[in-house]
């Protein structure tokens, strides 16, 4: 909606796996841009065929793609640690607890259809499936392009390893799939900016949406929203509604390529009177931790690649 306002004769794709939510989506857009280009697209970002069968169609219906955002995420089963959120609101560390809610939330995984981790697969692998996908599309001669990941204040380097980057042994995959797109998206500009290709990662702050109804009921949300606006004057994370959450989003938009940090992750915030601003902070990013996961993931891609193959091809001997 913001993007449209900026300019209305962007030709918008919304890639979406529920194509009643997406088709309520494209109808709101209508309604503010009565002229706009926007398409739909059935994409579920969590599973590897819907993502080559989506970018296949993307490569079909455009010629080049000129910004990417990668803002689906999940966080399922979340459990609130109270009694580590008691001791943490009487400690020195209480407004880092607030802005990122560390140590307070852990989440229970399971494994996809295409045995892989469904926080990992959602959050990170199945947007750098299509992000390679989309390369012939994004790295054109002349031409510059822009991926956003829309990370997270949660994504926490003692929450991930390198030895289970899917975090199949550990209660908090949704912090370490974001840690991981943080580097991901390092990675991805050394490799890629010589091609065009610049990546970037937001935070869009504390948001009231479906991710944290499922943390809280909506109804107790609502009850502490005075608490919530207080708190706000100390950590400006609590960005609150969809709109102030999409700042560091529209003001990448704005932005011109040469101009962002690659280290640096763009918070969305919102000040005790409600002013939004967009905030650069340093990431906790090692390049040569980058690195590896960046060939981890290729390794993967081609592991899943052979496997979809195979699974293909039993398909069709059985068929
Ligand atoms: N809310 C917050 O406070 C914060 C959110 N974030 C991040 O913001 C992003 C948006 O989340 P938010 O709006 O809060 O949460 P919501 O749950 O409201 O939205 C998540 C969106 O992702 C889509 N999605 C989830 N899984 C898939 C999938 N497999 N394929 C395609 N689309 C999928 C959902 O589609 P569907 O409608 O079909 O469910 C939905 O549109 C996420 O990446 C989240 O991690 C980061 C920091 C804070
Ligand atoms: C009084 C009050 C506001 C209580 C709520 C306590 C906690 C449930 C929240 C405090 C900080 C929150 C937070 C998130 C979830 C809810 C809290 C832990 C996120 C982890 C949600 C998803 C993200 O990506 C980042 C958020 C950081 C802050």
């Amino acid at each position: 909606e913001r993007l449209l306002t900026e300019d209305s004769t962007l030709h918008l794709c919304l890639a979406c796996r529920n194509m009643q939510r997406a088709e309520a989506a494209r109808s709101a857009l209508l309604t503010s841009h009565p002229d706009a280009h926007v398409q739909l697209l059935h994409l579920d970002v969590g599973s590897v065929q819907s993502v080559l069968s989506a970018a296949q169609e993307v490569k079909t219906r455009y010629s080049k793609v000129d910004f990417l955002y990668l803002n689906a995420g999940i966080m399922p089963n979340p459990q609130v640690d109270i009694n580590a959120f008691f001791k943490g609101l009487f400690s020195r560390n209480v407004v880092n607890m607030f802005a990122t809610g560390e140590g307070l939330l852990t989440q229970q995984d399971r494994i996809n259809s295409d045995g892989l981790q469904e926080v990992f697969a959602t959050n990170l692998f199945g947007h750098f499936l299509l992000i390679r996908e989309l390369e012939p599309l994004l790295c054109q001669a002349g031409h510059s392009s822009r991926v956003v990941w829309t990370s997270s204040s949660n994504a926490r380097r003692s929450a991930f390893s390198m030895e289970d980057m899917q975090h199949r042994n550990g209660t908090e995959p949704y912090s370490s799939s974001k840690y991981a797109s943080d580097m991901l998206s390092v990675a991805l500009n050394r490799h890629k900016n010589s091609q065009g290709l610049f990546s970037s990662v937001i935070c869009p702050g504390l948001v009231m949406t479906n991710l944290t109804y499922g943390i809280l009921p909506s109804f107790f949300w609502t009850l502490i929203m005075p608490i919530m606006w207080l708190v706000r004057i100390f950590t400006n994370t609590f960005t609150l509604t969809p709109y102030n959450g999409a700042e560091a989003l529209h003001r990448l938009f704005l932005q011109s390529p040469e101009s962002l940090d690659p280290r640096a992750k763009y918070h969305s915030l919102t000040s005790g009177l409600g002013t939004n601003y967009t905030q650069p902070r340093q990431m906790d990013i090692d390049e040569e931790m980058s690195e590896v996961l960046y060939s981890k993931l290729i390794e993967l891609e081609k592991d899943v690649r052979r496997k979809l193959v195979m699974k293909n091809s039993d398909k069709n001997t059985r068929g």
